[in-house]
């Protein structure tokens, strides 16, 4: 059998950038419409402050309005809530994403709630999850669309294909699997608890792993074929104080049974933040009452 073909999420979200790049053009050109996103970074995380700057350059340079808060470790949950509060005001504002993880004294389950739902492009808010769960109009979590983009661009249609989604997690294992329900999917969401993972994951046309568990998933739990979408971002030591990222999938191992498999880094990671700028677009055409762009 010859090995799988490497879906390259980096080329996909290149794509999908260049596409809210035009629509962000015709939304301005035609309706004095510049989508604007704030993005909250509250303490010095590493990994988060690389993404909050990766959010604020592809958001400058796909044409829209871009503002950054910066907030000290110690802040307090009522002076983020004030400027989430602050923000859902703002009419230059249609997108909001307080990046996690929060520091401890701040719930984060309490800021996703201050949101308003029609600016939340985490699509974390309860009002978006229930909309999602009962098939309407929402803002969807970007980690599981951009999924969702690259599966339906290695399978074309979905419907009637075994799915299994290895995690539970609001953010992307449950997500996913109605999105997958959407797509006509049969779904199964299996977790820790699961018995006997590795024979429920082999009956997958469809293999989404979302546990964060560095190369948890083997070849032989892998059907034959079947397409392998690997959510996992771990930071692994690599020898000599250096580390690496790896997914929840032995990549080297689940290439040689797989049919299509995506890498970490270049898989899903590139379709979050480009999954986010369109989200902010939708969320901008739909505060004005307009149509979104079919090409998103
Ligand atoms: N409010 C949110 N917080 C967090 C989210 C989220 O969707 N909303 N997701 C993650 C982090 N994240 C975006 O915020 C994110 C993770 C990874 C990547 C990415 O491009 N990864 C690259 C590798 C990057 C590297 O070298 O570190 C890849 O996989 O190729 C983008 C965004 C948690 N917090």
């Amino acid at each position: 059998m010859s090995e799988a073909r490497i879906i390259d999420g980096k080329a996909f979200a290149e794509g999908l950038r260049a596409r809210v790049g035009e629509a962000v053009a015709g939304l301005v050109r035609a309706h004095g419409l510049t989508p604007g996103l704030a993005v909250v970074l509250v303490g010095e995380d590493p990994a988060s402050q690389v993404y909050v700057r990766n959010k604020a350059k592809q958001t400058r340079e796909a044409g829209m309005h871009s503002v950054e808060h910066r907030l000290s470790a110690d802040t307090s949950e009522a002076d983020l809530l004030a400027l989430v509060r602050a923000l859902n005001a703002d009419p230059a504002i249609h997108g909001i994403l307080v990046q996690l993880p929060l520091p401890a004294q701040i719930r984060a389950e309490t800021v996703i709630q201050t949101i308003d739902p029609a600016k939340d492009v985490d699509g974390f808010h309860v009002v978006n999850a229930g909309l999602l769960a009962t098939g309407q109009e929402a803002l969807v979590p970007c980690t599981p669309l951009g999924c969702l983009m690259l599966a339906r661009d290695t399978l074309g249609d979905l419907s009637g294909l075994e799915a299994v989604v290895v995690g539970r997690s609001n953010i992307v294992g449950k997500p996913m699997a109605q999105l997958l329900l959407k797509e006509s999917c049969t779904v199964t969401v299996a977790h820790s608890r699961t018995r006997d993972l590795p024979a429920v994951c082999r009956r997958a046309d469809l293999l989404i792993a979302a546990v964060g568990r560095p190369n948890m998933v083997k070849a032989d739990w892998i059907k034959p074929g079947a397409t392998v979408i690997d959510v996992g971002i771990n930071r692994v030591d690599a020898g000599e104080g250096k580390t690496r990222l790896t997914g929840d999938v032995d990549f080297e191992d689940a290439k040689a049974v797989a049919g299509a498999i995506t890498p970490v880094p270049g898989g899903v990671g590139p379709m979050t933040i480009a999954c986010l700028l369109r989200n902010t677009v939708v969320a901008a055409c739909r505060q004005r009452r307009l149509t979104p762009p079919e090409t998103l």
